[in-house]
């Protein structure tokens, strides 16, 4: 499972929690402007906004999880197991396989609206990277530097473009139904709850964070959603960059899977391999791992994005204990 989340203190952080209970080899990729984007069935493109973000380098392909582009547009890629549909090659549409998606959107939109205007005449396909790498199931969360998102599911009737006035997307079920069960939580709060159960019933609060006593605290993709929404309306923002970073990661941190809790098979858990965060407005990508939650910083303006190969960073995995005696 995984969890993304737009937060927008001041600048805008967007990425995800990837929750997996193997590693691919991922690594921190930025993709220059003239890197050669080839698609399937779509002419190549040889100059594109350059874009940074978490992928499997497959022989110089950017398989990109979830990256940002320069201009501040966003997009991420979670598991969507059961519903994910892809579609055969249509005649008159732009034909873009799904592992294509990110960089055929972010190498050419700056904004959600302009992303809008490609979706409107995109068909995603049901081709595979290789015999290796088939296509996986994923939908996808789409935002800017305004602090707009969408999501894009493709079902079995078609693909849909949603509007997310939450800023969070995980797994299943459908995007609609997670938004419905927020009703569910209406009176989930970070003050004391009032009683409203019987005024012939005294009740004392006996303990701070009452409020907050009915949020899921599951693993599950519905638990997860609606944790991550209520940690992200809640959270304080602040005018340092570091004090919004830290907060960001403090969010995505409290649905993070921790090892032994997500029984996947017999001898396998599912726990968050990495967080990650793109500061949209200034292209500065932050990333934590499992074992090292010390935020790593990789800022593409650093780079000559006017070239042509790939730039990787192996991510840094290790952490470091401060010891004081
Ligand atoms: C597994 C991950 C989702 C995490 C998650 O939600 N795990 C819960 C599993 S479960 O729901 O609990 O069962 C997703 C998120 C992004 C994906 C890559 C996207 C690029 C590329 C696309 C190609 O077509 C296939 C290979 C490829 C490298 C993909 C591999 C894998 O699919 C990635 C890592």
């Amino acid at each position: 499972m995984c969890t993304s989340i737009i937060f927008s203190p001041r600048d805008h952080y967007f990425g995800r929690n990837l929750d997996l209970e193997v590693t691919f080899g991922q690594q921190v990729v930025i993709t220059p402007r003239d890197y050669v984007f080839k698609f399937r069935d779509m002419p190549k493109i040889d100059h594109h906004y350059a874009m940074v973000g978490i992928a499997l380098n497959a022989d110089s392909y950017p398989l990109y999880f979830d990256a940002a582009n320069e201009k501040g547009l966003g997009m991420v890629g979670l598991n969507y197991p059961d519903n994910a549909i892809y579609y055969d090659v249509k005649e008159g549409k732009d034909n873009i396989a799904s592992f294509e998606f990110i960089p055929w959107i972010l190498g050419q939109a700056a904004t959600v609206a302009e992303a809008k205007k490609l979706l409107s005449t995109i068909n995603i396909t049901k081709k595979n990277f290789s015999d290796k790498m088939q296509a996986s199931p994923l939908h996808w969360i789409i935002a800017d530097k305004t602090g707009v998102s969408i999501v894009v599911e493709t079902d079995a009737d078609g693909m849909h473009v949603y509007d997310n006035p939450v800023g969070c997307l995980t797994n299943n079920p459908q995007f609609p139904k997670q938004l419905f069960n927020l009703n569910n939580y209406a009176d989930v709060s970070a003050a004391m709850p009032k009683n409203n159960f019987s005024d012939q019933v005294k009740m004392d609060g006996y303990s701070r964070g009452l409020g907050s006593r009915n949020l899921p605290g599951g693993m599950d993709s519905e638990s997860r959603f609606v944790r991550v929404a209520f940690n992200k309306f809640n959270a304080p923002t602040s005018d340092s960059e570091e004090e919004n970073v830290d907060t960001y990661f403090h969010i995505l941190h409290s649905v993070e899977q921790q090892k032994g809790l997500d029984q996947v098979g017999p001898d396998a858990f599912e726990y968050t391999i990495y967080s990650d965060g793109i500061n949209l407005d200034k292209g500065i990508f932050y990333y934590t791992t499992y074992t090292n939650k010390q935020i790593n910083v990789v800022d593409m303006n650093k780079e000559d994005l006017d070239s042509s190969d790939l730039i990787t960073y192996d991510m840094l995995t290790k952490g470091k204990f401060n010891h004081q005696n």
